[in-house]
Formats: C-alpha cells, sequence, structure tokens
C-alpha cells in the first residue's frame, strides 16, 4: 500500500493576465480534499501590473512576467511564436524538480500558438535542462466564461449578456477545457450553465458567474491531475 510519504507531489504552473480570483481558488485549494499534496509552483503573467501575481507572492508561490510587445521590442527579429516559446521555456522551469504536471490558464489572455503547444506535448523540447521525462505530454487546460462553441474568444461574458438582451440567448455558462491550437475549442473537461435572470444587472450576473468559476476550476484541475471525473455538466 502506498503511504501518502510515498505519493508524489503534484505541481501545478498556473498562467495570468489579470486579478487573478480564479488563482487564489487554487492556491486556496491546494493541499486541501481536491487536491491533495498539490502545490502550485509558479505564476506566470503577460501583464506587469496583473494582481494575480500579488496573489502568487503573498502565497509564496514564485513569479514571472512576460509580455509580447516588449519581449519583440528588446529581442529584434524575434517573432510572436519565438515569444510562445519562451513562456513554455518559463513553464518548464530549468530542473526536473520545477517541471509541471498541470498548467492552468485561469484568464490568460493571449493565444498560444504552435510552438507553446508541440513543447508542451513533447514534441519539441524547450527546456534547457535535461529533464528524465522530456516527451510525456503535460496537460494545458483553460478557464473560459462561456458554453463550448458558443462565445469563443475575449469578451465573452459582455458578448453573452448582450446577445440575451437582444432576446437571442436565455443562457449562458462556463467551462475548463483542454487547449488546444483552435481557441477555446479543445475537449471539455467541466460545463456549468448558467440561465440569465430578466432585469439582472451585468455586474451582479457577473458575480454569480465567477463564482461558479472559482468552483470549476478546482474541480478540473483535480479531474486531470487525479483522473477523477468530475464533469458533471449542468
Ligand atoms: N491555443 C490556445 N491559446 C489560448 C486558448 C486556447 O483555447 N487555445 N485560450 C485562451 C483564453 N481565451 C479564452 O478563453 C482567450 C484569451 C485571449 C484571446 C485574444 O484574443 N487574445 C489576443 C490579445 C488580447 C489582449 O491582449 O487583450 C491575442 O492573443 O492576440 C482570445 C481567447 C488563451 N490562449
Ligand atoms: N477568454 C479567457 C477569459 O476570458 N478568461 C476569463 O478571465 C477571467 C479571469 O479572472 P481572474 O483573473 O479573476 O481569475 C475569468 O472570468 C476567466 O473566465
Amino acid at each position: 500500500m502506498t503511504s501518502t510519504e510515498d505519493v508524489k507531489e503534484k505541481r501545478i504552473v498556473v498562467l495570468i493576465s489579470g486579478s487573478g480570483t480564479n488563482l487564489q481558488a487554487l492556491i486556496d485549494a491546494q493541499n486541501g480534499p481536491l487536491l491533495p499534496k498539490t502545490r502550485i509552483i509558479r505564476v506566470i503573467s503577460n501583464r506587469k501590473a496583473a494582481y494575480g501575481l500579488t496573489r502568487a507572492t503573498s502565497a509564496g508561490i514564485a513569479t514571472a512576467y512576460l509580455a509580447l510587445q516588449p519581449y519583440l521590442k528588446t529581442n529584434p527579429g524575434k517573432t510572436r511564436e519565438d515569444y510562445d516559446e519562451e513562456i513554455a521555456r518559463l513553464v518548464l522551469g530549468t530542473e526536473d524538480d520545477q517541471r509541471p504536471d498541470l498548467v492552468v490558464l485561469a484568464g490568460w489572455m493571449h493565444i498560444l500558438g504552435e510552438r507553446f503547444l508541440s513543447v508542451l506535448e513533447g514534441k519539441a523540447s524547450g527546456s534547457s535542462s535535461s529533464s528524465s521525462s522530456p516527451n510525456t505530454p503535460i496537460p494545458v487546460i483553460n478557464l473560459h466564461p462561456a458554453l463550448p462553441g458558443a462565445f469563443d474568444g475575449a469578451n465573452a461574458i459582455e458578448r453573452a449578456y448582450a446577445a440575451f438582451q437582444e432576446g437571442s440567448v436565455t443562457k449562458t455558462g462556463c467551462m475548463v477545457h483542454h487547449v488546444i491550437k483552435d481557441v477555446d475549442r479543445g475537449a471539455p473537461i467541466i460545463v456549468r450553465e448558467i440561465p440569465f435572470e430578466p432585469g439582472e444587472a451585468l455586474e451582479e450576473f457577473e458575480k454569480r458567474l465567477h463564482a461558479v468559476e472559482w468552483e470549476i476550476v478546482v474541480l478540473a484541475a483535480s479531474s486531470v491531475l487525479f483522473n477523477k471525473d468530475q464533469s458533471q455538466t449542468s
């Protein structure tokens, strides 16, 4: 029987661009019933002012910042794809004990290209370390505030709310899905439907939606890390 001491710690890297309330939900869930022996080892942001960086630092989690435009400016000749590969390197770290078991995009507002995905899928080497498991794919999941195939891309909440105002939808939702090249089209892991309420202000609706996000981002991480089926779609 494996004792708890023998169970290898699970490592998560979280990518953010903003306030980090979903990062905070993951921080608070570390070593709890859904994420036992699990640690967020690094938080990476593409926005220097992201409050999520403050949350990470307050929680004693290492942080890194790298934004596309400053990267291109300080590296003449480099491309967006080079940036994506640099982000992959930041995700992998330089040593084996820095290699994550899961990457969570929690409000990460940059579309990641093939070069990033290839490194994380183990099809290309992005780490400078002689990792003992360079080709093991690392799952990448994304939190998106819409239902599968409904409002892909940025500003999904506002677009869904406007569609409700026009009478073209009665509900929206949020989901966590696997990340593939096609934005927001990866296989859903957890989906939650959230009906609109007539007369409800956008700000009030957003509060309801975010509260559901904080729940599913932890459930999805648990599902992927521990192969548990948390996929109650509702
Ligand atoms: N290859 C993938 N990359 C990303 C995915 C994905 O599913 N596949 N999900 C997004 C997250 N996201 C929606 O969930 C999303 C974020 C940002 C954008 C977008 O248009 N970004 C612009 C820049 C916008 C800005 O800087 O404000 C861009 O990248 O040029 C669309 C969807 C994360 N990445
Ligand atoms: N297309 C991606 C997208 O819109 N992601 C959204 O960014 C917010 C991040 O909040 P947070 O910074 O407070 O965690 C969340 O609402 C998440 O669904």
